[in-house]
């Protein structure tokens, strides 16, 4: 482990001065987070200079790869203007146009600094909409830390053992009615008995926080039918899969028409950014216009929206979806040919993936997750950081590819995760 004594000292020396030594929860990992100073392309590199291919990719945003060179050029561009102004600028509008003419559900935007904020206002939008209290969402399905959906939530909520978290409260709590993914009986059930009550639905229309699970055949149909027979709204959180699975996200591959999506990550091109749009009609009772609150001091705050636009050209021009799409194929080829031998199951869709170690044959639900070895993830982590290779902490996390990433580094990471488990299995 000497390699890595830096960052054990870092991590030290974080816990004195920060909660837990970390901003984020998904952070923390065992025994300590390996401390990173930069990245570019594919690539990004520990304080002490060691080189991983990156497969976490921020979480996420950095689907055309660290640092590209024109959201830099871009960035730093805007940085000579001026970094915060609280007044509209003609970026914002840019931007959101991007975003209307990828989206056919969405008619305007309103553009937040994350994703929880993004959630946390559809689902009030939505409250304020319907004029009723309750929500549905998915055990496991996470979106962000507020506190309507800090109940039965996956990511680092579930990594650190905490799905339903002390401080809501339970009235609120109360309002959020908790369904297992992919279980059409269970979900028409609910709808049966409080369909009346029913503001919204809000899933991930790809589990994203509770490994990679996919929605089964027609389940995101029936969660459009059962909100649209209801006078309910459907919430898509397309915050990891907005511009990631295809151009209109999620709901552009499955052809579902939500009332409200929530975009974030890739759409900031790695500025904190989160995004909420739908039709006019329900967008039109966001304030100013209608009376449902929402504002922020640095929402659409110049350097992002630079970040951003720059980005979404970047998707345009360089073909990224397509080509982070085959990449997801071929590694899940890859890694499924060389490891069939190993308690290892490889799922995902587009440029997603998990890297589950079970013997399962499948992962479809939340308590499917839970039955995969932990422990032993924990060890796989850690070596195959050894071996230059950054995976997401933990199986609750999704693995990404980028664009860059070559057919050589592809090769190389799977070598290295046979390594790796002839090594600890
Ligand atoms: C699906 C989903 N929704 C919402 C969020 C919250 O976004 P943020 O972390 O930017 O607040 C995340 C990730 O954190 C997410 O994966
Ligand atoms: N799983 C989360 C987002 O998708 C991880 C980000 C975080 O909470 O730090």
């Amino acid at each position: 482990m000497s390699e890595f004594n830096e960052s054990k000292e870092l991590f030290k020396e974080a816990k004195r001065y920060l909660a837990g030594g970390v901003n984020s929860p998904a952070r923390a990992y065992d025994p300590f987070p390996i401390f990173m100073e930069k990245a570019e392309g594919t690539k990004i590199y520990s304080t002490k200079g060691k080189k991983f291919i990156d497969y976490s990719l921020a979480f996420g945003p950095q689907i055309v790869g660290h640092k590209h060179p024109k959201v830099k050029e871009k960035v730093l561009d805007q940085i000579e203007k001026g970094w915060a102004f609280g007044t509209s600028t003609e970026l914002e509008t840019k931007v959101a146009k991007k975003i209307v003419n990828r989206y056919n559900s969405i008619d305007k935007i309103r553009t937040v600094n994350t994703g929880t904020e993004a959630t946390m206002t559809a689902i009030r939008l939505a409250r304020g909409y319907t004029g009723r209290d309750k929500i549905v969402k998915f055990e496991g399905g996470y979106h962000g830390s507020h506190d309507s959906v800090l109940v039965k939530a996956g990511s680092g909520a579930s990594t650190h053992g905490a799905p339903d978290s002390p401080g809501v409260p339970k009235d609120l709590a109360k309002e959020t009615i908790v369904a297992p993914w992919n279980n059409k009986e269970k979900i028409k059930e609910i709808f049966k008995k409080e369909g009346d009550n029913i503001a919204a639905i809000i899933a991930e229309p790809i589990f994203g926080n509770a490994g990679c699970i996919p929605p089964s055949d027609g389940f995101l149909d029936l969660l459009r039918d059962l909100t649209k027979e209801n006078d309910s709204l459907l919430i898509l959180d397309e915050v990891i899969t907005g511009f990631r699975v295809s151009k209109s996200g999620a709901q552009g591959y499955f052809d579902i028409d939500p009332d409200i999506t929530t975009l974030g990550k890739i759409a900031g091109g790695g500025f904190p950014i989160g995004i909420l749009g739908g039709h006019e009609e329900v967008m039109s009772e966001v304030s100013p216009e209608g009376d449902v609150y929402q504002a922020g001091t640095f929402s659409g705050n110049p350097v992002t929206m630079a970040g951003s636009l720059a980005t979404l050209e970047v998707l345009e021009e360089e073909n990224v979806i397509e080509e982070a799409n085959e990449n997801g194929e071929k590694i899940r080829a890859k890694l499924r040919q060389e490891l069939n031998e190993y308690p290892t199951l490889v799922q995902g869709i587009s440029s997603m993936f998990s890297f589950f170690l079970t013997n399962q044959e499948t992962v479809r639900s939340y308590n499917d997750v839970q039955e995969c070895d932990f422990d032993l993830y924990e060890k796989f982590h850690r070596e195959l950081a050894k071996k230059g290779t950054y995976f997401p902490p933990s199986q609750y996390e999704i693995s990404f590819v980028s664009h860059k990433h070559t057919e050589e580094e592809i090769d190389q990471t799977v070598d290295s995760i046979k390594k790796v488990l002839e090594k600890i299995t």
